[in-house]
Parts: C-alpha cells; structure tokens; sequence
C-alpha cells in the first residue's frame, strides 16, 4: 500500500539520505531546529512554555521566579489552557526564555521557578512529576511533566493501533509490557495475553484485541498479574492508573488485511505503533500498515524488535531502509532513533506533529530499551479534545450477547457526555431508522461507570433488543441531533492501487469509521480512475443507509484495489432496488449546473442532491 501511496503522490523519487535525524533537532533550541524542514518553531513572542507574551514579560527564563500578581495570573491562565489542549497534561520547560538570554538558571532561581510552578499546578489541580534534568551555559533546565489529577475512577485513556508484520514481535512486546516479564524468545511472553472471549468491551470475538497498560501519576507501570494464572484485573490497574494505554492488538498476516482496516478506521487510535523484526526487516505486510496509517493521518513511530539475535549488520540493514522508507515522498516522515531519556523527552513532546517518526529498538528477551520505550508511552497524550457540552454521538464497534445481562455493544464516544439513564437513538437499521433505548449500564475497560466522555470506549448492556439486530458501523447518538441515515454520499478520493481502471457501477468494500459496507460508484468526475488519481466520486452504499459525517477519513478497497479519501458531502437519498444507467439532462439534476449527456444514478430515483454526470460508455460493470 505504501508503494502505491508513494506511487501515487509523487512520481520521481529524490536521492533518499541515510543519515538520521538526531532527536536534537526537535529540541526547543532553535540553533539546531533551525535547519529542519518544516519543524515547528515557536512564534515570536512565546517563550518556552508556549506563553504568549501580551503586554506581560513572560518570555524570560526568570519569569517564574518572583511573579508578581498579574504574572501568576496570566502564568495560571496559560497553564490551564496548554493542560486544555494536551487533553489533561503538557510538558514544562523551566530555565529556558525567548528573549535571547543564556538558557539556564542557577540553584536560588531554579527553586524559585520550582515552587511558582508547583503552585500553579496546584491551583489548577495538576501534578508535577520532574521528566529531566540537564546544564546549560547559565546553569540547570528542567523539563517537567504537569498531569491533570484524576479521581479514581477517571484517567487519560491514549489509544494505539499495533501493527506489522506476522512474527514481528507484536504480542510478544504487548506480553512483556503488560504483564512485566520478558520473553524467552520462543512465545512465553504472548501466552500470557489471555483473550477473554465474550468480556464486555476487550476479549473482541474479531481478531481484533485489546490490552491495557496503566501508569500512575509518577509514570511506573501499575499492572500486576496476579499469582494465579497471570491474568490482569483491569478494574484494579484503572483505579490505580492516571493514564491507561489500550492497544488494539491488529493481526499481522494478510489475510486478515480486512480486520487490521477496520481496527485502524473503527478503533480511532491516537497513535500507530508499527513492528518490525530487526532480523527479517521490511517484508510481507509492514509497507501496507505503514501505508494505511499515513492515509488515516495517525502518527506512527516504530519499535524494531529482536536486537538481541540480530546481527550487527543486519540490524544496521534494517535500520536503514526504515529511515530510507520513512523518508521517501510518500511518507515524508522525519525518521528519529531514540536512544536515551533525553531523545524521549523530545521526540514525545513533537510527536503528534505527525511528521516526526521515533524508532525505538528493543529486545523483548533482554528487556533493552524497554525503559526508553514505557516512557514514551507514559508521556503520550491523546489527539483529541472533547467538550462534554455537545450532543452524544457513540460508533457501535462490536456487539456481544452476555448470559444474564443480554445484548452488550461496545464502541467509541466520538464527542459529548453519555450517562446511566439517557434516552439515545439507536441506528439507523436498513430502512434508515433510529429507535430510541436507555442506557441501562456502561462498563468501561470492564468497570462499571456513571458515565462517558467523548474519545472513551465503552461498552452498553441494552433491554429489548435482539443482537441480531445491531450491526457494526450503527450509531447512538443523541435525539438533539436528529439523525439521518445516508445511502449516497460524495468523496475526494486518491486511488493508491488498481490493476487497470475504476468507473462508475464499480464497487469495494468502504471502511469509514466503525462503518464498513460495500459501496458502488454511482458517478465520479472523470470518466475512469487509474493508480495515482485524485477524483470526487459518488458513492451508493448496497446493502442499508449509513450515520457519518462530512470531513470523516474513508478507506475504499476490493482486493489489491486500495483508494483512500475524506466524504465531503452526505446525500439525502431513499433505498431504490436497482441500479440503471439513464439519459438525463442537467436540468432534471439537482445542483447539476453543466450540461451532461448521459448520467448515471438509481432506477427511478432523482439520486439526492447530487448525481455523478459521467458517460458509461456502455460498460457493464464498472471494471475495464
Ligand atoms: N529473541 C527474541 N525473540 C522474540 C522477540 N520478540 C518476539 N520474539 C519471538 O518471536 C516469535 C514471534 O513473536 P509474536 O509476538 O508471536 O509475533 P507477532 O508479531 O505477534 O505475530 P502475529 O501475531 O502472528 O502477527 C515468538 O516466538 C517470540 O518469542 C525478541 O525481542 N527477541
């Protein structure tokens, strides 16, 4: 897939360099930032911490200090708002100023700055764990960790799709991770990920698995299996855990190239996390992930596994046509080694840039760079921000039936505040309607909760409702919202492979979301697509309508066939049986403002608000 994305963005390739980027690039001192392309660089007039200068001087490193009233106030103002934007934490820099002055301050200062600090922090109720320590010409810098506190039911929940290819390592390091004991090399570590087959929310009867790893507020790990089987209890690591990462455990061989879609649209990671074993190195499905992930947009960094059994040069090998990869049009990454604390620390903080790609490489036998990499995981933050005061809309991604309880979905709150109680419309079903249900209880990560937030999975127990009759892709959203199922929708799309052409009446599988339905192209804006087009398509959904929005990240494949996009326009249409191709002029076509001699749409169906105006040319099925 990444070949054909490479293919398809950019047609001559440029001399890839091998060498790598050092993670001080990304470090907030300019003179070595200055030369990375496209680094993201502080405005004038913000200092270290990102403070906007106003009309107060806060861009010296003495600003924390000795504070007057104002300042602190402004000082706490800015706090809470990056705290806002980080989702619950950020990264402070103390000793570092804009203002030209030698970065570093000495011991009297430092405290000083400290204590301002810890003060702030209190008043907006965060911590302050020290992340780092380092001299500078004018004395000490320190980069802190500021977290949110959560109550003890609450924590930052940081999702991130695994991927690779098959025996890159992928349960082994999830094994090592989450239950704190090294592998032996050969699969003691990946016994231990004990899939609980029908458990509200996780044992996902898909291939699609999910494990928790949870930090407290000082960045340890807290899971511990107990010492009867190893088996985690996930209630005891959320109650303890300030922030919990989930991966979505995606299966490695091709075959099930359809789930490892649907758990990087359906799952909405924050972050990929791309294996690769030193030994064997970029083979079978490695460029596909690395492919799907830049085309859903999530940042990915690497974890190079096996370093203990590899040769020397081997490794090297892999390690350079990884940053070769990385580097090429397609991708456009700025590929990093991590190799200490420091590289951490910067490479954590700049990685949502999307464009900065860490490299990790690790040893689940030995435990090497484990630390480095458990960190890192510590100091992620989620993507999104959510506001608790919008309309709940929660993606159905999976549904159970529990003996005793009934019919259980589990899913994603895409935005708002879901609790015990609420009326939400269930839907749509395939004439495109909702039906309303309460919410009779919400477990989450397998705990029973009031309530949930935008950007948390959850998993619902409805009454009355058959399983047979939720399907994946179905949404609850909230009745404010009034919601309308879409049979017919318009895409920009980009196709990244296909053998020959595409034209309309072709049809694929499209994953949007936890939405995944064969589409047909009804009508598109060129008369056919080939490897490398970029086109707006419109799309009919075959079997029921479908709830999603403009602007969503859409997959469409069949086979080898891959083309990716973003919907751009929801079209009001009702079920029609069959598809013909009629004559039609434009004026029978609304919001067809060009003269189009022939046009493609549904049997006996004005076809919405938009019908794609391209001839046919007599084809049959789409497919030259
Ligand atoms: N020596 C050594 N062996 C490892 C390491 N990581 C994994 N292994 C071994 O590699 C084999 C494959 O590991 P898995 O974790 O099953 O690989 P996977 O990527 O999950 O594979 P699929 O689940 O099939 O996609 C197992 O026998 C592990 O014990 C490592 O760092 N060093």
């Amino acid at each position: 897939m990444l070949e054909e994305h490479m293919a398809a963005t950019e047609t001559s390739l440029s001399p890839a360099v091998e060498s790598v980027v050092p993670a001080c690039m990304f470090a907030p001192d300019q003179s070595c930032a200055e030369d990375l392309p496209g680094a993201e660089r502080n405005d004038a007039g913000d200092n270290q911490n990102g403070e906007a200068e106003d009309h107060l001087d806060l861009t010296s490193k003495f600003a924390l200090v000795s504070p007057t009233g104002e300042q602190y106030d402004c000082l706490q103002k800015q706090l809470r708002e990056r705290i806002e934007e980080g989702c619950g934490e950020t990264i402070y820099v103390v000793g570092m100023g804009t203002d030209g002055g030698d970065y570093g301050l000495d011991e009297r200062d430092m405290e000083a700055s400290v204590a301002t600090v810890q003060s702030l922090c209190e008043q907006v109720d965060a911590d302050l764990i020290l992340l780092r320590e380092r001299t500078e010409m004018a004395g000490c810098v320190r980069d802190y960790l500021i977290r949110r506190r959560v109550g003890e039911a609450d924590f930052l929940e940081v999702r991130v799709a695994v991927v690779g290819n098959v025996d890159a390592g992928k349960s082994t390091l999830l094994g090592v991770l989450t239950h704190g004991e090294l592998d032996n090399g050969r699969g003691f570590a990946r016994q231990k990920l004990f899939r609980h087959k029908h458990e509200m929310e996780s044992g996902r009867t898909s291939s699609v698995g999910n494990d928790i790893l949870g930090f407290d507020q000082e960045g340890h790990v807290v899971n511990k299996p107990d010492s009867h089987g190893g088996s985690l209890d996930w209630t005891k690591i959320c109650e303890r855990s300030s922030k919990v990462i989930t991966f979505i455990d995606l299966a490695g061989h091709e075959k099930y190239l359809k789930t490892t879609v649907f758990g990087m649209t359906g799952h909405l990671p924050d972050f990929c996390m791309l294996m690769v074993g030193s030994n064997a190195g970029i083979i079978g499905m490695t460029k596909e992930h690395l492919g799907l992930a830049l085309a859903l947009n999530v940042p990915v960094f690497v974890v190079v596994t096996k370093i203990d059994m590899c040769p020397a040069n081997i490794l090297q090998e892999t390690l350079k046509l990884l940053q070769r990869l990385l580097k090429s049009p397609g991708c456009r990454k700025i590929p990093v080694l991590v190799q200490n604390k420091d590289d951490v620390i910067v490479t954590a903080s700049n990685f949502s840039s999307e464009r900065m790609c860490p490299i990790f490489q690790i040893s689940n036998v030995t435990g090497e760079n484990m630390d480095l990499l458990k960190m890192f995981l510590n100091l992620l933050s989620p993507r999104t921000t959510f506001k608790d005061d919008e309309p709940p809309e929660f993606q159905i991604d999976d549904t159970y039936s529990v003996p005793g309880v009934g019919t259980v979905v589990s899913g994603t709150t895409l935005r708002g505040l879901i609790r015990l109680n609420d009326t939400l419309l269930l839907g749509p079903d395939p004439l495109g309607v909702f039906i309303p249900i309460i919410v009779k209880s919400i477990h989450r990560k397998r705990m029973p909760v009031k309530e949930v937030h935008g950007g948390q999975t959850a998993s619902f127990a409805l009454k009355k409702i058959k399983r047979s009759s939720i399907r994946k892709g179905m949404v609850m959203v909230s009745p404010r919202l009034n919601p309308q199922a879409c049979w017919e929708f318009e895409a920009e799309i980009l196709v990244l492979h296909h053998p020959t052409t595409i034209s309309p009446r072709y049809q694929a599988m499209v994953h949007c979301g936890s939405i995944r339905q064969t589409a047909t192209i009804i009508g598109m804006n060129k008369d056919c697509l080939r490897t490398g087009d970029k086109a707006t398509v419109h799309f009919r959904f075959i079997k029921t309508p479908e709830y999603f929005h403009t602007d969503q990240r859409l997959v469409f494949r069949e086979g080898r066939t891959k083309a990716v996009g973003t919907i751009t326009k929801l079209l009001q249409s009702k079920p029609q049986a069959k598809m013909q191709s009629t004559k039609k002029t434009s004026s029978q076509v609304e919001g067809s403002s060009s003269a189009s001699e022939e046009t493609t749409q549904m049997g006996g169906n004005s076809g919405g608000e938009y019908v794609g105006k391209k001839k046919l040319k007599g084809q049959e099925n789409g497919v030259k």
